[in-house]
This record gives C-alpha cells, structure tokens and sequence, in this order.
C-alpha cells in the first residue's frame, strides 16, 4: 500500500468581508494541490443558500457545548461577541492530514493565533481587502447581516487588523483572480518544506 505525502494545515484569517471564502473556494478550485476545506461547526443560523455539512456543521447552542465539553474541538471562539459560536472539528483536521490532504482552515485571529502555538506547523495567511472602507462595501454589499451584526463584524475587523504581524503572509484581495495565484504560488514554494 502507498503512503501518501504528509498533508499540510493551511490557515486563512482576515476580517469578515475581506473575501476569505471567495477566495479560497477558487483557489481549492484551481491551485493544483490536494486543498480541502475544514468544514467548521457554528451555532449561527445558515444564510440562504447554505447546507449543512458544506458552509458549515450548523448546531445548536447545547450541541456545540456538548462537543466542547468532549474536547472535539482543535479551536472553538464566540467569534464578534454576538453569543453565536464556531469551532475547528479535530476529526475534520485530523482526517484531512492522514489522507494527505493541505487542509484549509478558514478562521478568526483568536483561533488561528491558538493553532500557531500547537505543533501543526501551519502556513499562516492573513487576507484583507485593502481599505475599512472597501470592506464595509462588500459587507452591506452581501446583504446577509443585519445592521447589529454588520456594526460588531466591522469593529471586530478594526482589531483584527493588529495581529497582522502574527501571520507569515499578507494577502490584500483587490483581484480575486490575483489574490488566488498569489497564494497558490506561496503554497507550492512551501511545498517539501
Ligand atoms: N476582490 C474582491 N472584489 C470585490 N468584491 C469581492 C472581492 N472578493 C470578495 N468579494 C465580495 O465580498 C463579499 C465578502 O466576501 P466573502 O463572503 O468571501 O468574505 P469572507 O471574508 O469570507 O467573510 P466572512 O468572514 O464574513 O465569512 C462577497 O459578496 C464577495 O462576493
Ligand atoms: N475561531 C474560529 N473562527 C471561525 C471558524 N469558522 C469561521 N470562523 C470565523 O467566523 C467569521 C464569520 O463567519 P460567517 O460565516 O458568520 O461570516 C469568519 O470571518 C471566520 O474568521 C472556526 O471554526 N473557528
């Protein structure tokens, strides 16, 4: 039987709005590297358009603190103080890793700066639009907060946005097609290292 290649953690953080999953969905769509997304759990609503088991694991509130009381979470945050939370599944990582996989974790800064200090050696990435002013363009753009939430997710992103320094690359997504190469170039140099 083969071995496959040890697989890779991947971390994406930036603030909500800045186009994480835009550009992530389009790089694990083009980057020719085994990438997969780790679904995360949240005990948020879905927004229209979303599945449970591809966004996210959707659960309630006393779900989500079962599986934290299990320890089944890597990293678990109450993500803009807001009361609704998300979490890193082990199983999800660990699963990915085993198979080989270069398993992206799409995060907040609290959760990724946790990941760092573990011993999965992540490839850290920090993806910001440019400008508060561009980001707060997309947010009400996307149309999916309502205004409490909007206001919460663009202080959060002002904080955010002072542990860059945490991360080893800052990707600004002016260009989803240019965000995209930028990163998967990063990836494959990083390859066999
Ligand atoms: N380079 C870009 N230029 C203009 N609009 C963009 C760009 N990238 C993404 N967007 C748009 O900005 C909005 C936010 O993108 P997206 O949902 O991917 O952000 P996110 O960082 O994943 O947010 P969250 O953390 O809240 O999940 C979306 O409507 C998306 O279509
Ligand atoms: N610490 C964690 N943060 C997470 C996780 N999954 C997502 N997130 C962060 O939440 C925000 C908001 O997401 P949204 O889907 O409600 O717009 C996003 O910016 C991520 O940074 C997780 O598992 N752990």
């Amino acid at each position: 039987m083969t071995v496959p290649p040890p697989g890779r953690l991947i971390i994406v953080s930036g603030p909500s709005g800045a186009g994480k999953s835009t550009v992530v969905r389009r790089l694990i769509e083009c980057c020719q590297l085994p990438l997969e997304l780790s679904v995360s759990a949240t005990t948020r609503a879905p927004r229209e358009g979303e599945t449970d088991g591809k966004e996210y694991h959707f659960l309630s509130p006393e779900r989500f603190e079962a599986l934290r009381q299990e320890g089944a979470f890597l990293e678990s945050k109450e993500v803009f103080s807001l009361g609704r939370w998300y979490g890193t599944l082990h199983e999800q990582v660990a699963t990915g890793l085993k198979m080989g996989r270069w398993v992206i974790l799409e995060i907040d800064v609290e959760g990724a700066i946790e990941v760092m200090a573990s011993d999965l050696d992540p490839i850290t990435l920090f993806i910001h639009p440019g400008s508060h002013e561009e980001l707060e363009k997309r947010l009400r753009a996307r149309g999916t907060e309502t205004e409490q939430d909007l206001q919460a997710r663009l202080k959060t992103a002002a904080e955010e946005m002072k542990s860059l320094a945490h991360y080893q690359y800052a990707i600004i997504n002016d260009d989803v097609e240019r965000a995209v190469d930028e990163i998967c170039s990063i990836l494959r140099q990083s390859q066999g290292t």
